[in-house]
This record gives structure tokens, sequence and C-alpha cells, in this order.
């Protein structure tokens, strides 16, 4: 599979620091990469908004395209560091719209690395792959009631590429079969999820599957997800067949 997973969540508040590090050819990648970056208007926007990343804009298209996050949602976050679709999300559960105050509904977010608090936001960090670290998630939809059943779930997870065709497309698979598997046990009926997967080897098994799992299937390509990635997400509504917890 031809991946271009390249990261644009890091908004770099100092740009000579990354130029440093590359050798002579890795300089002129860097330059070039930083020029696109700094005059990218979503990069732009995102520190005028104060999102911590531009990937809040994909999210926020993808939004308002499907309405998909309403007020009191329970909303799960995979792969939430450095924080923008908490972020969004957070704002879009406030009455008010506010980042911080009150918050009509639940987020959790879940990664690999440590995130910078966000008001109102659960973070668990540890990887979804494992077993204690989906523990520790059903740890945090549980109330005195019962579980909490999930409205949304989003990932963004990427993993680290090697390179190797093969193995990338099967750790791709792998992050959002976890994620249908989470969806068709801990989300509401009617819920939504939300992955991010790249084109390639591979891409085709995953549209299948959630076309197997959800009543409704749309594959999205927001206009902040650079046209030069191959990167892009599938929504899927509506679970085909609920599993009891
Ligand atoms: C593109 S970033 C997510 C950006 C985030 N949506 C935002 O708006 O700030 C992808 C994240 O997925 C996380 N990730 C990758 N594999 C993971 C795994 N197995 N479990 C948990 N997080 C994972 C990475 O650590 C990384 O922070």
């Amino acid at each position: 599979m031809k991946v271009n997973a390249k990261s644009d969540h890091k908004l770099l508040p100092k740009v000579t620091k990354v130029v440093a590090k590359g050798d002579a050819k890795g300089k002129k990648v860097n330059k070039a990469w930083l020029h696109d970056h700094i005059n990218d208007p979503y990069v732009k926007q995102a520190r005028k908004e104060g999102y911590r990343a531009r990937a809040a804009f994909k999210l926020k298209e993808m939004d308002e395209t499907l309405g998909l996050i309403k007020p009191g949602d329970c909303v799960v976050d995979l792969g939430s560091t450095p924080g923008a679709w908490s972020q969004y999300v957070r704002r879009k559960l406030s009455p008010t719209g506010a980042a911080v105050g009150a918050l009509n509904g639940r987020i959790i977010g879940l990664d690999l690395l440590p995130m910078e608090p966000i008001e109102g936001v659960v973070f668990i960090q540890g990887d979804f792959r494992e077993p204690e670290v989906l523990a520790k998630l059903e740890q945090a939809l549980s109330t005195e009631k019962g579980p909490v059943k999930v409205d949304l779930v989003i990932s963004d997870m990427a993993p680290n590429l090697s390179g190797i065709e093969s193995a990338d497309a099967a750790r791709i698979a792998h992050l959002v079969e976890l994620a249908v598997e989470f969806a068709q046990t801990r989300m509401k009926p009617d819920g939504a999820l939300v992955v991010k997967l790249f084109h390639g080897s591979g891409y085709d098994d995953l549209v299948k599957l959630f076309q197997a799992s959800f009543k409704v299937v749309k594959r999205m390509k927001p206009k902040a997800s650079r046209p030069n990635s191959s990167e892009t997400f599938l929504v899927g509504r509506g679970l085909k067949n609920v599993t009891p917890v």
C-alpha cells in the first residue's frame, strides 16, 4: 500500500528546532514541509481558534456534513492526542460552545501518548489493542446505573508506519477492525463510528467490513485532509447486528 500518513498534528511552535534536526536532504524536505505547513490556512485557523491541531477541521467538516454530534452525547475519541478532536467535541457539547464550563454529554479520549488535559474530557493513556486498556475504557463508561452506551466513536488512530506495504496495511486494518468491534459492543444501535484509514491494499476489505456492520456507510475526504495524502475516513451509522455487552 502506498501510504502517506504524514503527521499534521503538531502546530510547531518553534520552527527552527525541526529544521536543525535533519541532514542536508532532510533539511530540504523539512523546509518545504514547514513552508507548506506555515502557509496552510487550516494551521492558521487552528491557532486562531485555539485548537491543538489542524485535524479539528476534518472532524468539523464531517460533523457539519453528517450531523454527528448532538447535545447529551457520549463520545469516545480513539487516538485523541494532542486533543484537537476532543477540543472540538468539548465545544460542541457545551451549551454555549465554550471550551470550558458546562458540558452536556461525556467525552473519553484514549491514546498511546499523554494528552494535555481538556476540561471535562476523561483521558486514558494506553494502547487500544491491549485488553487492559479496553477494560479501563469500559470502566470509564460504567456508572452506578450500569454501562453507558456510546453515541459516537471517533478514531483518528494511525500506527507508526514501517514502509513495508503488507505490514502497514495489516496494522491499519487491525486498528480499524478493533474500532468496529468496540462500536458493535459499546455503541447505541443508532450510533456512529468514524475511522481514519488509508487508500491502498486493504482499503476495499475495510469498506466491506463497514458495509457488513453498519446500515449506512459514507466515505469522507474532508478538505482539511491533505490532497496528496492517501488518508481518508469512513463513517458508519446504525449497527446492523447489535452484540449485547
Ligand atoms: C493523527 S494523531 C490523532 C490526532 C487527534 N485526532 C487530534 O485531533 O489531535 C493519531 C494518534 O493515534 C495514536 N495511536 C496510534 N495507535 C494507537 C493505539 N494502538 N492505541 C492508542 N492510540 C494510538 C497516536 O499516538 C497518535 O497520537
